[in-house]
């Protein structure tokens, strides 16, 4: 059984393997839908997980950081043939957006913070596939660990997962009234000189005519956003979060850290008018001056693009500045999260009142929607902002979406902004013959 927050004494054993594959998700044909997945297609870099050979809870804040700081060592894990050089992970997870436990009981199996380390992880490497897996240091541990890589090793597919091409009907429905009402809400709350920044956000149900196929999915997803990283988070239940998001919160190798303002957004077409334009200017640029201050006690030497760039995806446009810098001694992937998250790009600014804003008027549980996803163990850590995404049970996909209010704002087409970012996630579940109710 896999134990929640183990003691301190609870140890792993991990042993790996290579093999001639090209692709992780390849794994699924044999292994199932994977507990965890993630994927940079721009790098190259692709990680599936199955099983959970342990789980780290947390239920606040504060209980995040503690958990955290721990997963990044590599003193818990006794490797029989040395640390693998490179390896994502081990641990995979992610946490709410808010520090408010789940009101919503569909968020209940992912929880206020969970991460794991996958029985089996399998990960791209220049030449195939490395798989390593995990036991507990009990009597049989290591017995445990040869048995599950030779299984592995007897029945991983050496080909690469293509998506089959199925099309399924999906039924949406989501309110705009009631999404243009809160926009209008906050506007009165930013002309009243309440809030500069909210990013308000709203959720679209869609309901499958078959339970959907998360490992189709999870190919479609890679496959039609190159740019974004592709995750999957399956906890307990039946229950997955995934999506393809273009936002990186932070990455961090050593003392090197990356991160990002990505905020500001218009359609492919009108892409050329985005770097010009005042109201999306502001929006980006708060992000920007929050990341630098935040960074400030953590990190030194920060250093930013001096003009933002256009990051063109395939349904929408962002502009995006990228941000560098050194940690400072001693700092850890941990506090870095907690200095970020929420950024202004998916809360707002002031940052507190902001979240006070959402708390009382957004009537929407985001759950990890927005909150940091990712991987963290012994050769850094990659946290993105979860966007762009699902949480889907059987035939039911909650997609949630969301856009940055500022002076000069509209209701209407921050309504049109949502719907454009949906349709990355609405044509990886599937859909083409789409039936709206509002
Ligand atoms: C909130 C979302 O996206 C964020 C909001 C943006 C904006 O308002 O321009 C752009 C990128 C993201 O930081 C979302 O995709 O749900």
């Amino acid at each position: 059984m896999p134990m929640l927050n183990p003691e301190k004494a609870q140890r792993w054993v991990a042993g790996t393997t290579t093999l001639n594959g090209v692709d992780p998700l390849s794994g699924a044909s044999v292994l199932g839908v994977p507990s965890v997945y993630w994927e940079r297609p721009t790098v190259g870099q692709a990680v599936a997980g199955w099983g959970e050979a342990a789980v780290r809870e947390a239920r606040s804040a504060a209980e995040v950081n503690e958990v955290l700081s721990t997963l990044a060592s590599r003193a818990e894990i006794r490797w029989m043939e040395g640390v693998p050089k490179g390896m994502p992970g081990p641990w995979f997870g992610g946490m709410r957006f808010a520090a408010s436990a789940p009101s919503d009981a569909r968020w209940e199996a992912h929880g206020f913070a969970r991460w794991t380390m996958p029985e089996v992880l399998a990960w791209r490497v220049g030449t195939g596939v490395k798989v390593a897996a995990f036991a507990l240091e009990d009597a049989g541990g290591e017995d445990l660990v040869r048995s599950r890589l030779e299984r592995v090793r007897a029945s991983f597919p050496d080909s690469y997962y293509h998506p089959k091409g199925g099309v399924v009907g999906l039924q949406l429905s989501s309110s705009r009234q009631d999404f243009e009402a809160r926009v209008s809400r906050a506007l009165e709350a930013i002309n009243a000189g309440c809030i500069q920044k909210v990013v308000m956000a709203r959720a679209v149900e869609a309901v499958g005519s078959a339970p959907f196929d998360l490992v189709e999915v999870l190919a479609r997803l890679r496959e039609q956003n190159p740019r974004c990283v592709t995750f999957l988070f399956r906890a307990k239940s039946e229950t997955a979060f995934l999506g393809a998001t273009p936002e990186t919160l932070c990455r961090v190798e050593g003392r090197t850290l990356e991160t990002e303002a990505l905020a500001g957004s218009a359609a492919p077409g009108q892409a050329e008018g985005l770097g010009g334009s005042d109201k999306e200017s502001r929006e980006h640029q708060s992000v920007v001056r929050y990341i630098l201050s935040a960074l400030r006690p953590v990190a030194e030497h920060v250093t930013a693009d001096a003009e933002p760039s256009l990051l063109t995806l395939k349904n929408v446009v962002h502009l995006r500045t990228g941000i560098r810098a050194e940690l400072r001694e001693g700092v850890s992937p941990a506090q870095v999260v907690a200095a970020l998250h929420p950024t202004p790009a998916v809360g707002g600014v002031p940052r507190e009142h902001a979240l006070g804003f959402l708390h009382e008027h957004e009537a929407l549980d985001r759950g990890w929607y927005a909150g940091p996803v990712g991987w963290i163990g012994p050769s850094g850590a990659h946290m993105a902002v979860a966007l762009r995404s699902a949480l889907v049970t059987g035939a039911h996909a909650r997609l949630f979406v969301g856009a940055g209010i500022v002076q000069g704002s509209s209701a209407e087409a921050e309504w049109r902004e949502t719907e454009m970012k949906s349709l990355a996630m609405l044509r990886a579940l599937g859909g083409s013959d789409v039936r709206r109710e509002s």
